[in-house]
């Protein structure tokens, strides 16, 4: 492995968390830097007087003053050099506890930096295979604290232990083994292109795994999407109501569609505003729907189309999200043939029974990770990887593919 190397400035105390976005049982805080000795003593109480040494950990709890009440906490000294001392503070796991810690340390005068900045990757890239792959490991290991969830976590995983490098050397070492053999270098040569197209693909999920996916359900009012909300994340988030414009902001439910962080946008029924509060909801609607990754639009027997400000909303976009079409309130369908109108078919579900909502999540999953293979698959995890796994799909002969998967030779990465 290439050596990382640190690049602390010498003048400051850095705080960060390092572990993981998700939930987990406890939080790991990290202080380093001249004044983390100091810094601590402010906040961490304990009965022992002793000084703490390397190789022990001290009990004890964390509050900014004597009065405050403490959160049980763990100390855990690493480190104690001239460069200044580094510490672990663990803590229970949930997000106040360790955002508490860090807030105190930054009102003592801490910087809060990000886990992957308190390592500089002082990689550059060369005609030594191993060292690309340094970079790539390197850069996945930056991603993975970021992952909130095991499935988005486990692909990150696969790329650390070298999905991605190793589907690299292999390819170069086909390449190298054919380059004596001109007809069968000219099929390689096309195998291994679409082989690099779906590495592409995949990156477009592999560069989202640190955030959820935004997924907006929009139509014309008191279509059900609301009540498709709430059936999607299993309680009460919106509030629903058999009047028209019931919502009126873009209103957000976190949730998970298995294993895959999903960010779900209610928003308000698109229609010609009445009045300015309409129209300000309309507007916050026609944002969040051009933003989108993905859009579910809602309609009910006798609504089927979105309305032309969706239209308008749409026409704008330089790229179009997938969209998938609801028929909400099928239970009000009068005969089978209004259904069937549109085409593609839309998905029937009837909100408040919970129908259909199962073929509506797995349509989103298909749409925002169907790119994504089997597990231990080569996934690009930043725009940089992406960018590269794109220029190597567009090698036009032989020479120039087995050139650009050296990633030397790359723009994004020279
Ligand atoms: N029959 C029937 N009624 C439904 C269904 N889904 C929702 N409703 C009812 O339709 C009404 C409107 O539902 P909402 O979820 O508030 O609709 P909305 O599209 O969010 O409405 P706005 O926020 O006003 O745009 C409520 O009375 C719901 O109970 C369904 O599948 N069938
Ligand atoms: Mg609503």
């Amino acid at each position: 492995m290439n050596e990382i190397t640190t690049n602390r400035n010498q003048s400051s105390t850095r705080c960060c968390k390092l572990t993981g976005a998700g939930r987990s049982a406890i939080a790991v805080v990290m202080i380093e830097g001249p004044e983390a000795t100091t810094l601590l003593h402010r906040c961490f109480r304990t009965q022992h007087t002793r000084p703490i040494t390397i190789g022990e950990v001290r009990y004890g709890t964390w509050s900014k003053t004597d009065q405050a009440a403490g959160e049980s906490v763990v100390l855990v000294p690493l480190r104690h050099d001239g460069d200044g001392d580094r510490f672990e503070i663990h803590s229970h796991g949930g997000a106040a506890a360790a955002q508490r810690i860090l807030d105190d340390l930054q009102s003592f005068g801490a910087v809060l930096v990000d886990p992957s900045e308190l390592q500089t990757l002082d990689f550059r890239p060369s005609d030594d295979s191993q060292e690309d792959e340094d970079l790539l490991v390197a850069e996945a290991l930056t991603v993975l604290p970021k992952c909130v969830t095991t499935k988005t976590a486990a692909i990150v995983l696969d790329q650390i232990r070298g999905a991605f490098c190793n589907w690299r050397d292999t390819q170069l070492q086909r390449l190298s083994d054919a380059a004596s053999d001109e007809t069968n270098a000219d099929e390689l040569y096309r195998t291994i292109v679409d082989q690099a197209r779906l590495v592409v693909d995949a990156g477009t999920v592999g560069v989202r795994l640190t955030r959820p996916f935004d997924v907006v359900l929009c139509g014309p009012p008191n279509v059900g999407k609301s009540s498709l909300i709430n059936a999607l994340v299993g309680y009460d988030r919106s509030i629903t109501m058999d009047v028209a414009g019931t919502t009126r902001d873009v209103l957000d439910a976190e949730t998970v569609f298995n294993g895959w962080p999903i960010r779900l946008r209610d928003t308000a029924g698109l229609h010609r505003a009445a009045n300015e509060i309409e129209r300000l909801g309309i507007e916050r609607a026609l944002d969040a729907v051009r933003q989108a990754d993905l859009l579910i639009v809602v309609s009910q027997p006798g609504t089927p189309r979105p309305g032309e400000l969706f239209d308008q909303a749409i026409d704008q976009l330089a790229t179009i999200p997938p969209i998938i079409r609801v028929l909400n309130k099928a239970d009000l369908i009068a005969d089978q043939t209004e259904a069937e109108i549109t085409d593609p078919k839309p998905i029937e579900t009837i909100a408040p029974e919970g129908l259909g909502v199962d073929d509506l999540i797995q349509t989103v999953l298909d749409h925002l990770t169907g790119a994504l293979t089997a597990p231990g698959t080569p996934v690009p995890l930043n725009t940089r990887q992406r960018d590269w796994i794109r220029y190597v799909a567009a090698a036009g002969d032989f020479q120039q593919l087995r050139q650009r998967l050296t990633m030397s030779q790359s723009p994004s990465f020279s």
